[in-house]
């Protein structure tokens, strides 16, 4: 299992493969909201924190939007869409100064999380081959 951060240039959009279905299948929605809210809990100490609500309330609502969001990816039901609408996912990172370090802190803190995972290792590769090269869509920063 490798989690190998892709280099990448600010502004550039590679072509991004899907995870596995069966991440889904596997883990469960309740598994996969447990995995999102301890990547945010991650996240909520680390350097990149500002970027983040700073209220306990606003924060459960970003874990469930975001959970929301990788179970329709994995193929699960359409909550993300139905709460928040079409996902744009790069526009909805634009207000956020993501930089080369917060994408690195992020997929860092997602590899914290995905590694005690006990589920086979191509299912989390998929997952985590996704996350890499997504995140590069979100960087639309060059300052520190
Ligand atoms: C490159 C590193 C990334 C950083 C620093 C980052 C940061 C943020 C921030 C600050 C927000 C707004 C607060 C919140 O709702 O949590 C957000 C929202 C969100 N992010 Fe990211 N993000 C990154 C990558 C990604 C990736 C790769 C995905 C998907 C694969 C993703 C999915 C989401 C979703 C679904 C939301 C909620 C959007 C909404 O409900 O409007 N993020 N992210």
């Amino acid at each position: 299992m490798q989690f190998n951060i892709t280099p990448a240039q600010v502004g550039t959009r590679p072509p991004v493969n899907l995870p596995d279905p069966r991440f889904l299948e596997v883990l469960g929605e309740e598994k996969v909201r447990e995995l999102v809210s301890k990547h945010y809990d991650l996240l909520r100490q680390s350097d990149i924190k500002g970027l983040f609500p700073p209220t306990d309330e606003g924060f459960e609502k970003a874990k469930e939007h975001s959970a929301d969001f990788f179970i329709q990816i994995c193929g699960g039901p359409k909550y993300f869409n139905e709460k928040r609408g079409a996902p744009m996912m790069a526009a909805r990172h634009s207000p956020f100064k993501i930089n080369q370090e917060a994408r690195r802190i992020w997929l860092e803190s997602y590899a914290v999380v995905l590694a005690p995972l006990d589920i086979e290792d191509d299912i989390k590769q998929s997952f985590w081959n996704y996350i890499d090269i997504f995140s590069i869509w979100m960087m639309n920063s060059n300052e520190n």
